[in-house]
């Protein structure tokens, strides 16, 4: 059936045909990113892989070797922004141990995965039997619930934050090229059942969703499908910067400081997609008619869901204008920065603002304040100086290793990976909040313009019209619903409703899908790890959660209640005191923010990430002060943005409060000299003794052991004077002496076993060229993890140089005359590096 077709033509971005394939089209919109050709060969690989693993042919398995096999086409992900700088990389790597948090990770699983086949078929009843259709739960549960309510005390921002910052650290991709049948015919594809005979709304015969993409992961000595994240999940900005160089740098105004934006009436926009010369920014970020009817040049940001609701990309253009706001005011106070420290220290400003917005403002209405207690502090700088940013270099033992392959374990506090439980179920939560209509307002903050969702989708009219500081007034002036089992119609039945076309599809449906298909546990297995939980039991207060009335309907639907999907068993527990959920929900949240935070090296309240003077400006930032200072037409604001005017919030009453009392950015601690750059820092080990050449072994080439013995990392020819010949001269003292001459504190030379080292630079030396002398050296140090040859003047790296240390998983290539690296020497580090099962990250500073 082919509706319309003059109208469901598209100028940009998806062509559709019938509405089916507009809500399609938008819906992949949402799930996959601006990603690089080489992530998409990794998925379709690992499909393959998946493929034959699964195969009922392949008899002989070895569950490790698949999985090292996955994690090696994973590694085929190039790094996104060096290891070795003092900020954070782009895709999250090389800020934690093993590189969790960083794009292309697997998800990690609170309870073990649940899938029918114990494999990766979608999780089905305890009996085997089929689980109640999605689309039936979703009814049940708003004829149980009732109508969604107005919530009594958070705004809309509320809402939209939650959605701005997931696109910052959650973005699970479609496994590629299925197209979906009701018939159920296409094993990438999870049908939802519809019964149009019944259905209040939906005509259509079915809904479906494309599975996630997925790798092979292990448990209990058995392979399951694990669904992988393609963003950096830290909170660090990936949403305003994306998470690859490439987008980076088309995001990157020519100054090479500023992010692209361009004039409108209303102040600085995001940048429209013919600012680009790139085919992939107009096909990533288009949008078709049927959404944007009238015609507006569709918008472009670091993520590629931006244009999903106009508010939504009201905040981001909030965030572009404010790193450009940044970068004004560091330039003033350090005109002599390279425009790439600029550029950087904005970045880890705006991504700190981000961690604080969140975790002063938004959290505590979400969890309310017994979860909020149950984070940990963290350490603070003591010192007024920025000494060198902290280092993270742990090593998983062994132990921990075998049984995270062979047994099922749930990650570590501090490990930073997203959670299954969080972004299928957790953090969905914040779907059943969304309310029927947008708002704009006025500077006096009244409302000026109410728009149904359901017709806003794609649809940017509104920030064009009202301007982006008007939505985000009207986030202040909207309304939020509560947390519960009953959502908005636009959300439940009207999810990417063509303009022509008198519904969409069901959000909640697909939450409780996309939770079968990921194999994730049901809500009774979830809930007992809660409450188990040595910490997070005290959210239970040793009770089993009170639910609402009438949650027997809901269960009945199911052959047994150990069969409720996690998303509604979380839905309908009643909510902790002063909180906008319950216990469940709650404690899947808080343990995923606890990970952010506590697994992330760059927490802006680490010792070392910022100056006390400046973390005193970032912690009196908050959501309005950011706002007053970027959005046009500002004179007042909520004090918490995140809370209607006027209310009584944990016994503190959210004022409405002049922008001139509100502060502003002041940047007079980032001015040169106030500050010492990670750039600057002397490394307190080293600072005291110049290279000096009156040595007792007449040697004159000294490294630097810097760091801490147990580190093992030597610095060698920091002065930049190493050649090929100094290579020869090593190589053979090492001979000799059976170790590496050392400049020790009082400028003497002492000899270092060659095991002992584990780590070595040899950074900024234009003068070393050859490999062959190079692969002689290294030879010599059998326990060496990681090695810097960046900026030196190397022609050549390949596998063959790196042949004889098999433990080596990482090479800093950076700077160099090798700009593309082939696959064997990936293949080879991948390897290394799952065999030394150590923790790579060059850890020195400068
Ligand atoms: C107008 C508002 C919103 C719309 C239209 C929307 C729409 C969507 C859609 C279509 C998906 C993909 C679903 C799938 O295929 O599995 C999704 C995923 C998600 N949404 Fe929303 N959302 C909205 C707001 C929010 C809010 C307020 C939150 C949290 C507070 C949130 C959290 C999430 C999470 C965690 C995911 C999973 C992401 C992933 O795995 O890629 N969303 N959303
Ligand atoms: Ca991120």
């Amino acid at each position: 059936m082919k509706l319309l077709p003059a109208l469901l033509s598209s100028t940009l971005g998806f062509e559709t045909e019938t509405p089916m394939e507009a809500i399609q089209a938008a819906h992949s919109r949402v799930r996959n990113g601006f990603v690089l050709p080489e992530m998409e060969e990794i998925n379709f690989a690992n499909e393959r892989l998946l493929a034959e693993t699964f195969s009922p042919s392949n008899r002989n398995l070895n569950v490790q070797d698949a999985v090292e096999r996955s994690n090696n086409i994973t590694m085929g992900f190039f790094r996104q922004g060096s290891c070795d700088t003092s900020f954070p990389s782009l895709d999250g790597s090389c800020n934690a141990p093993n590189d969790e948090g960083r794009s292309m990770q697997p998800y990690k699983r609170l309870v073990p995965a649940d899938y029918c086949d114990g494999r990766q078929s979608p999780r089905c009843s305890s009996r085997g039997r089929p689980l109640p259709s999605e689309r039936q739960v979703m009814i049940r549960m708003r004829g149980t619930n009732g109508a969604p309510t107005r919530n009594p005390v958070a705004s809309y921002a509320f809402t939209a934050w939650g959605q701005f910052l997931t696109h910052d650290i959650i973005q699970t991709p479609d496994v590629g090229g299925a197209s979906c049948a009701c018939n159920g015919s296409n094993s990438n594809c999870k049908v939802i059942e519809v019964n149009r005979q019944t259905d209040p709304i939906l005509t259509f015969p079915c809904m479906f969703i494309k599975r996630s993409s997925g790798k092979v992961g292990a448990q209990g000595g058995e392979p399951v499908r694990e669904q992988v994240n393609q963003l950096s999940s830290f909170i660090d900005g990936t949403v305003v910067y994306g998470f690859t160089n490439k987008h980076k740098n088309l995001l990157l105004d020519a100054d090479g400081m500023h992010l692209k934006m361009r004039n409108s009436p209303n102040g600085p926009i995001l940048p429209g997609v013919n600012q680009f010369n790139d085919d992939q920014i107009k096909k990533d970020f288009g949008t078709a008619n049927v959404f944007n009817d009238k015609g507006h040049t569709p918008q472009v940001a670091g993520d590629t869901r931006v244009m999903e609701n106009p508010i939504l990309m009201s905040f981001h253009t909030m965030f572009a204008r404010l790193h450009n706001r940044v970068v004004d005011d560091l330039v003033k106070e350090n005109p002599k920065w390279a425009k790439e420290r600029v550029f950087n220290e904005a970045r880890l400003f705006v991504g700190a603002i981000l961690k604080q917005i969140t975790y002063s403002e938004y959290l505590p209405i979400l969890l309310g304040r017994n979860a909020i207690n149950l984070f940990p502090a963290v350490r603070m700088s003591k010192a007024d100086k920025r000494p060198a940013r902290t280092r993270f270099m742990k090593e998983l033992d062994e132990e921990e290793i075998m049984q995270r392959n062979t047994g099922f374990m749930p990650p570590a506090q501090d490990d930073p990976s997203i959670r299954q439980e969080f972004i299928v179920a957790g953090f969905r939560v914040g779907h059943s909040t969304v309310p029927e209509q947008l708002v704009s307002a006025n500077s006096n903050l009244q409302a000026q313009d109410r728009r149904d969702l359901k017709d806003n989708y794609f649809d940017p009219d509104m920030s064009i019209e009202h301007g982006p500081g008007g939505c985000i007034r009207g986030a202040m002036a909207g309304d939020s619903n509560r947390v519960s089992g009953s959502y908005a119609q636009a959300t439940m039945s009207h999810l990417f409703k063509p303009n022509n076309f008198q519904h969409g599809t069901d959000l909640g449906s697909i939450n409780i899908a996309r939770g079968r298909e990921h194999g994730v546990g049901s809500y009774e297995s979830v809930k007992r790890f809660c409450m188990q939980h040595e910490s997070y039991r005290r959210l239970y207060n040793g009770n089993n959660p009170a639910m609402i009335n009438g949650w027997n309907n809901i269960v009945r639907l199911y052959d047994d209640p150990e069969d409720v999907d996690l998303y509604a068993g979380i839905l309908n527990e009643q909510k902790m005191p002063g909180a906008e959920v319950g216990p469940t929900a709650g404690c899947i949240i808080l343990d995923q923010f606890i990970a952010l935070k506590r697994g992330d090296r760059f927490w802006h309240e680490n010792a070392g990430v910022f100056t006390d003077k400046q973390l005193t400006e970032i912690k009196s930032t908050t959501l309005a002060k950011v706002i007053c200072e970027t959005m046009e037409g500002m004179q007042r604001t909520n004090k918490n943005v995140f809370l209607r005017a006027n209310i009584r919030f944990q016994g503190v009453t959210n004022n409405i409060m002049s922008c001139g009392n509100v502060g502003t950015l002041d940047f007079s601690s980032w001015r040169a000299g106030d500050t010492q750059g990670p750039n600057e820092t002397p490394d307190p080990e080293t600072s005291t003794s110049a290279p000096s050449t009156e040595t007792v072994d007449r040697v004159e080439f000294g490294c630097k052991l810097t760091k801490g013995r147990r580190n093992g990392l030597i610095e060698c020819g920091r002065a930049g004077d190493w050649t090929d010949a100094t290579l020869d001269d090593l190589a053979e003292h090492i001979k000799n002496r059976g170790g590496i001459p050392i400049q020790g504190k009082r400028a003497q030379i002492v000899n270092l076993a060659t095991k002992a080292v584990r780590r070595m630079s040899i950074q900024g030396n234009s003068k070393v060229t050859n490999p062959d002398k190079l692969k002689n050296v290294i030879s010599k140090f059998g326990n060496l993890l990681e090695l810097d040859v960046s900026k030196t003047g190397l022609t050549s790296f390949t596998k063959d140089t790196i042949s004889e240390n098999n433990l080596l998983g990482n090479v800093n290539l950076e700077g160099t005359e090798i700009n593309s690296v082939d696959m064997d020497l990936f293949m080879a580090l991948g390897t290394n590096l799952a065999r030394g099962n150590k923790f790579v990250m060059f850890a020195h500073e400068d």
